[in-house]
């Protein structure tokens, strides 16, 4: 059977494009995905991401190499591995970023259409902000910013915590003013993240973009269990390449799936899995191919670099006179009365999306725009998957917002199966280490404030001793993990860009009917975290996609 769009990957942006491609019935479309059903019930009940990462129900188990700026740490770095991809086992935070990342992109590029102007109208598009729902609750202003009645709910946080109240408090008098909005082009401000849920549940992309819409249609197929391993590439007499199909493993073995003339694979496998199967299929950097001895059918330096990532520094503080999620969780009643809580009303930490409160901020006030971003949790551990600490305790973690270290994502060799190098490269420039010490300096003058004092918080992690800008640097390393936003494996860019792997619409430089959708399309990594972006760049090519078919 041949199909007129082949999708490799049902990820949070797989999913979209699945959609839209399969809108007109006249036009076959193939969703493959490596991971099974998203039919596991902690997908869905928010605090289960707990048990997602590090399942292989559910994630890639992947690792980053040894990191030298992480003083040697390996870090363990999930990717969703199930239907909705990473939307199903994220952090749930709506997050669009700031619209100077979209003028950036847009000048990169040299393609207007991704400016900030023109991509708001695509984050309406599929948006349905809970502050639409009731008549007359939202202004006009808001009107202008938010969608509602599309198919990725938006809405508030079901829980608070006093700690965290107190935090945002010390925020505002540290000069970071609340907000209500995260997303309306300058996150600016302190507040509550709103989350993609749904009464208390998870939404993921399969939820919003596959059922039933998708799931019903005749000319609509989703495969789970597939595993794309190559792609089918044939070269015509006059030198072309061009995409034919894909390699994919299912449970029958290994089957070949055909695109029909004229037809296009788009790749949505994500940072990570998009430039494997490109670099397995011998597009990629000539000299790493070869080194693997990979015949080369297109030289592409730019597949699996540019690898960015947001690191979160995370600052732990011990607190006096208030209850935090380790001790509430700590005995069997607690456990239960949390569980009774979500039971009756789908409310509490069991409702809770990993980081609750959250505040943009500038590390200089000489920047005209916030470059950190803190995620603030009322719980404290070691390092994820360890338990947490016995006693209260909140963490403000922080990153920067726009790192300028480069990594990278190389296949070691040409079997699928094997897991790629990831190699982040966090803090390898001097300007990534300043901001790792300036704001881990702003994080101690936060928790100075008055708001706070009441609760006594005392530095548990990275400790009070440290004070010099080598010292807090070195222990940034120590306690610096992922925060799980890789993106730019596979970058946009103009035709004189030597690392630029498709052009600004997606295509793949020198190979037709080829394309790339995900977060892997980035040339920069935005100002937030970085599914909503995701969203708006699948609902993007789409558009383009459906206007060359007409
Ligand atoms: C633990 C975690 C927490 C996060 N928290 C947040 C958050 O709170 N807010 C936020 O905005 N962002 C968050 N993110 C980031 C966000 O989820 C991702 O940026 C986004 O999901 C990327 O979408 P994607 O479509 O590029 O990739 P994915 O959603 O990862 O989809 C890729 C899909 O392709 C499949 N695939 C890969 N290789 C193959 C292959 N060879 N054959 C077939 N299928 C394949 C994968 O199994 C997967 O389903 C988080 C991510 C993680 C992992």
């Amino acid at each position: 059977m041949d199909f007129d769009t082949i999708v490799v990957g049902a990820g949070t942006a797989g999913c979209l494009l699945a959609n839209r491609l399969s809108a007109d019935p006249s036009k076959r479309v193939l969703l493959l995905e490596a991971g099974g059903k998203d039919d596991y019930h902690w997908i869905h009940i928010p605090v289960g991401y707990l048990h997602c990462i590090g399942n292989p129900r559910t994630d890639w188990l992947y690792n980053t190499e040894a990191e030298p700026g992480l003083n040697g740490r390996q870090l363990r770095y999930p990717r969703g591995k199930v239907l909705g991809g990473s939307s199903s086992i994220n952090g749930m935070i709506y997050m669009r970023g700031q619209s100077r990342d979209y003028e950036h992109w847009a000048a990169l590029t040299g393609e207007d259409a991704w400016s900030w102007g023109q991509v708001l109208p695509l984050f309406k598009q599929h948006e349905d902000h809970w502050r639409l729902d009731a008549k007359g609750s939202a202004d006009e202003a808001f009107r202008a910013l938010h969608g509602h009645r599309g198919e990725w709910r938006v809405e508030k946080q079901r829980l608070r915590w006093d700690i965290l109240d107190a935090f945002a408090a010390a925020a505002e008098q540290a000069g970071i003013a609340r907000t209500e909005d995260f997303n309306g082009g300058n996150n600016e401000g302190v507040g509550y993240f709103e989350v993609s849920q749904r009464g208390g549940l998870r939404w993921n992309a399969a939820k919003a973009f596959l059922r039933p819409t998708c799931l019903g249609r005749p000319n609509f197929e989703l495969w789970t269990g597939a595993t794309v391993h190559r792609l089918k590439l044939r070269r015509d007499e006059s030198g072309a390449l061009r995409c034919e199909g894909a390699e994919v493993r299912t449970s029958h073995g290994m089957e070949q799936v055909r695109l029909a003339p004229g037809g296009e694979l788009v790749l949505a496998a994500g940072a990570i899995g998009s430039p494997q199967i490109l670099q397995c299929s011998g597009l990629g950097p000539a000299a790493l191919l070869q080194s693997l001895g990979i015949a080369v059918q297109q030289d592409l330096p730019g597949v699996g670099q540019n690898l960015q990532d947001h690191l979160q520094i995370r600052a732990v503080y011990a607190v006096e006179g208030t209850r935090t999620l380790n001790t509430q969780a700590a005995h069997w009643w607690g456990k239960l009365g949390i569980g009774l809580q979500y039971l009756w009303s789908r409310s509490g930490p069991m409702s809770m999306a990993p980081s609750q409160l959250g505040a943009f901020t500038r590390s200089s006030p000489q920047l005209r725009w916030p470059d950190l971003e803190y995620h603030v949790q009322p719980l404290s551990l070691d390092a994820f998957g360890e338990p947490l600490h016995r006693f209260n305790a909140f963490t403000a973690s922080v990153c920067n917002l726009n790192p300028g270290s480069r990594g990278s994502v190389n296949i070691r060799s040409g079997d699928p199966d094997q897991p790629p190098a990831i190699a982040p490269n966090y803090f390898s420039t001097e300007g990534d280490r300043r901001i790792a010490a300036k704001s881990l300096r702003l994080t101690r003058r936060i928790v100075a404030q008055p708001a706070l004092a009441p609760f006594q918080p005392r530095e548990v992690k990275p400790g009070p001793a440290y004070e010099s800008d080598e010292e807090l640097t070195r222990l940034a390393g120590e306690i610096a993990t992922t925060i799980f936003h890789p993106v730019g494996t596979c970058k946009m860019g103009r035709a004189e860009d030597p690392l630029a792997v498709t052009d600004p619409q997606g295509r793949v430089r020198g190979v037709a009917g080829l394309r790339v959708a995900d977060a892997s399309l980035m040339p920069t990594i935005t100002s937030g975290n970085t599914n909503a972006p995701t969203l708006m760049i699948a609902e993007r090519i789409a558009s383009w996609m459906l206007q060359q078919r007409a």
